[in-house]
């Protein structure tokens, strides 16, 4: 449970204003990142996590990226779908779904694409999936097929994408083979208990090259490959989920009582953007976070709760 110390910023005084706020709140506003998910065990983007083999996440989530090599990008969004399905909604997502069913009018904004929210039971009309989800897959040719899929959590999604289990790496040479099941045993560093198989994550093990024929492809159009159903960087937001968003935080006559921003940098636009918007219609805004810095620049009204969110947030939403 959070306990008040000083340097996490949390004082009893500071979690006792938060809850009188609270229970007078009606329209809430939260922004969630992928600190949320950290003790879930998912990797967050700048964090250790944020590489993937050498490569930084974000340069994997282009449109470019796909273009150039997609099997490359499949086997990164594969290991992420396969590694977050093992993984478990903790008390944090649990707190956020049950206060949407005190308050009808508290919204969520998520960029996490984990899909951990909505197994958490979190009501779907009071939670936006800013960046898509992990198991949303649609064709590449969004303008002519426009095939979309929800919800396909088949992992792997495709054979080819399977997760190499040690000593069956098909390109990787005789030693490479002894390494890898020794190593594996020998230093156990392949011991991410969501992966069931060789940790890919690690530029270490050999990657499997997938013919392009042995991708996920397109049901509809049969010629187009498919893509994660994924928000990339440089691509817009889906505009029904900006618009809905808008309708709520500016409807005629009301405020925003309260803004919660968990287990994010604010470093991705337009999502960092919700902050000041709930600000501007009256929102006091409480920030939970583990990295002291990101309690930089709040106002005197503000709250700033130092700490792991699946410890405080249930504390703070009980
Ligand atoms: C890098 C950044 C500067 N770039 C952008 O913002 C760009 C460009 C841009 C647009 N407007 C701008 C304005 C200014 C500057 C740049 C831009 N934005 C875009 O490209 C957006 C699209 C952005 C979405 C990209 N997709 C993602 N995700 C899906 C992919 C995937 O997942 O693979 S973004 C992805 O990164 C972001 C990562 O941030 P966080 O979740 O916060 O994670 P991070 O690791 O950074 O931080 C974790 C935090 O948790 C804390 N923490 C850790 N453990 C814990 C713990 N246990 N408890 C509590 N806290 C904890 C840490 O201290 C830390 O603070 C998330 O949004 C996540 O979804 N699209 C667009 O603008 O389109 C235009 C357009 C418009 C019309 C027509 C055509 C085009």
């Amino acid at each position: 449970t959070a306990t008040p110390s000083s340097t996490t910023g949390i004082t009893q005084s500071s979690i006792d204003s938060f809850h009188a706020h609270l229970s007078q709140s009606t329209r809430i506003v939260a922004l969630l990142g992928a600190g949320l998910s950290a003790s879930s065990g998912l990797p967050t983007f700048r964090g250790a996590g944020g590489l993937w083999r050498t490569h930084d996440a974000t340069s994997l989530a282009t449109p470019e990226a796909f273009g150039r090599d997609p099997a490359f990008v499949w086997q990164f969004y594969s290991y992420r779908r396969h590694m977050a399905l093992n993984a478990k909604p903790n008390a944090a997502h649990y707190a956020l779904a049950e206060l949407s069913r005190q308050k009808p009018a508290f919204l969520t904004l998520s960029q996490n694409v984990d899909g951990l929210s909505p197994r958490a039971g979190h009501p779907a009309q009071q939670l936006q999936l800013l960046h898509g989800s992990l198991y949303d897959v649609k064709c590449f040719d969004q303008r002519g097929c426009g095939y979309i899929e929800r919800n396909n959590f088949t992992d792997p999604i495709v054979p080819s994408l399977a997760i190499p289990q040690g000593g069956q790496d098909p390109t990787a040479s005789a030693e490479q083979l002894e390494i890898d099941s020794s190593d594996q045993v020998a230093t156990g560093t392949d011991t991410n208990p969501l992966i069931q198989g060789l940790d890919i994550s690690d530029d270490k093990h050999a990657l499997p090259s997938i013919p392009l024929h042995d991708l996920p492809r397109c049901p509809r159009c049969k010629h187009q490959l498919l893509r994660p159903g994924i928000v990339w960087f440089g691509e817009a937001l889906p505009s029904q989920t900006l618009a809905e968003i808008d309708t709520f935080i500016k409807k005629p006559g009301t405020t925003i009582d309260l803004m919660l921003v968990i287990g994010t940098s604010s470093a991705v636009w337009p999502a960092a953007g919700y902050t000041e918007i709930a600000r501007n219609r009256g929102a006091r805004v409480a920030v939970i976070n583990m990295d002291p810095e990101s309690g930089r620049g709040l106002e005197a009204d503000d709250w700033f709760f130092c700490g792991d969110a699946a410890e405080i947030v249930p504390e703070l939403l009980r």
